[in-house]
């Protein structure tokens, strides 16, 4: 029996990432986890993984009957595995009902934000283990991911367009840890709104004619070099540059969200449900391994359409996506809903104050952003304009799902989808539990 049901956890299951973030989760787990573990009686096993997707194995092995939690130490890429390795399992209905816990210690750590703001908590290592003492539960929407037969599972958000290019190009100032996205967020901003990026020593240039906010500035002064790695006239050519992208997306508003877009014609909703229901069902026996994805069915729904070209498009689970960016300031944990955030057209210096906003949700209210609930999404993402012979990036959780021609690192990674074809979300309401303090 999962002895979760009897109340606070009393063993469990640690999954610890010491490449992730500043590579610091060993020396935060021996000197402000464990001691908290031990004087609450909590008995666990720690594991440490040893190569990417280790923790996907894991999960997709573990006896977790003789645990009342998996507890992760690592950023969010470390528990999307983990949902994805228990609901890759035969019993994937028992395994995916193991409360998670998610202590920060990665580059993106949105979901344990997440966690502690819903409960007016702030976001530390200390309180997001006592979350998991307390052993409170929450149930998560998890996503489901579907191109053909490519299948996986998300628990964060689905990026396609400025985001996603951020967040991946931003990969190089990975030493700076989860505070990287918002220096580069900055960055651009500040590019933006000045026309370059400022001068200053590690530059070569007089710190004097520059205001970057005093903790960039430590960062810099602690610089070991790698600053040099940026490429400023690049920084500069993307932003002032803005890239827009081709592309069509179709979705099923949640109820009271149905003024955006255009519905689409009955003839074309027929065509399109039957291109949807065909995507989950013409599995193979390994495909129908596991969790399917929701047992919903879309027949019947009325789908709306929103035609390119497109600036940036957000799907969103949870409200905090990094511990400094609540691009969904209305998500909920288990409403069954992604939180759309869309931006179609937008002058750059607004774009620059929109960036900047999503730091407390308020980029929300703005007339340039769409923000409304959606049930199912079908994304066909198409190449930037004016440069046809490029796409872009699809990012699921922080890890680039597909990429068009002529991007970031493209041919030297192998993605799990391609870039073009239709992706298709769904959301599976509450399907699993996280460890919460109320
Ligand atoms: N020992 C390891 N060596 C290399 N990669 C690993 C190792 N352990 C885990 N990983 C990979 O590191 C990635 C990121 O993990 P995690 O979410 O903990 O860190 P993060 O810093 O928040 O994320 P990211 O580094 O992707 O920004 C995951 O894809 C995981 O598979």
């Amino acid at each position: 029996m999962i002895r979760q049901k009897l109340g606070r956890p009393k063993r469990i299951f640690i999954i610890l990432n010491p490449y992730g973030g500043k590579k610091s989760a060993r020396k935060i787990f021996h000197s402000e986890i464990r001691p908290l573990l031990l004087a609450a009686n909590i008995i666990y096993t720690l594991q440490e993984t040893q190569y990417q997707l280790h923790a996907q194995e894991l999960a997709y092995k573990l006896d977790f009957l003789n645990y009342d939690g998996i507890v992760c130490v690592s950023g969010d890429g470390v528990l999307v595995e983990v949902v994805n390795g228990l609901l890759q399992r035969e019993d994937w209905d028992t395994a995916i009902k193991v409360p998670l816990g998610i202590i920060p210690a990665g580059t993106g750590n949105g979901l344990a934000k997440s966690i502690l703001d819903a409960v007016g908590e702030n976001y530390s290592i200390q309180n997001a283990t006592f979350a998991v003492i307390r052993g409170h539960k929450r149930a998560l929407d998890v996503t489901t991911v579907l191109q053909g037969k490519t299948k996986f599972f998300s628990i964060l958000m689905l990026s396609w367009g400025l985001i996603a290019d951020i967040d991946i190009e931003s990969e190089k100032y990975r030493w700076m840890g989860d505070t990287r996205l918002d220096f580069y967020v900055r960055l651009v901003c500040f590019s933006v709104n000045f026309g370059s990026i400022p001068a200053y020593p590690p530059f070569g240039g007089n710190v004097g004619s520059w205001a970057f906010p005093p903790r960039y500035k430590s960062v810099y002064d602690q610089g070991d070099g790698l600053i040099s790695n940026i490429s400023v006239d690049q920084c500069i050519l993307r932003v002032m540059k803005l890239r827009k992208y081709h592309g069509n997306i179709e979705y099923v508003p949640a109820p009271g969200h149905e003024s955006f877009g255009k519905p689409k014609s009955e003839r074309e909703a027929i065509a399109g449900n039957i291109e949807i229901s065909k995507l989950g069902r013409d599995g193979d026996a390994d495909v129908l391994h596991g969790y399917q994805g929701p047992n919903c069915c879309f027949e019947d729904s009325v789908w709306r359409f929103l035609e390119g070209p497109f600036i940036s498009i957000m799907l969103v689970n949870v409200p905090w996506v990094g511990k400094d960016a609540m691009p969904a300031p209305e998500a909920k944990f288990s409403d069954g809903f992604l939180d759309l955030v869309l931006i179609k057209d937008c002058p750059k210096s607004a774009l620059a104050s929109l960036l900047l906003k999503t730091g407390n949700g308020s980029h929300v209210k703005s007339p340039y952003v769409m923000y409304l609930k959606v049930k199912a999404f079908r994304l066909v993402p198409g190449n930037r304009v004016g440069d046809s012979a490029k796409g872009g990036i699809v990012d699921v959780d922080g890890e680039v799902v597909a990429r068009g021609e002529g991007v970031y690192m493209c041919g030297q990674e192998r993605d799990p989808m391609s870039y073009g074809p239709p992706i298709l979300l769904t959301v599976d309401k509450g399907l699993a539990t996280v460890f919460s303090s109320r």
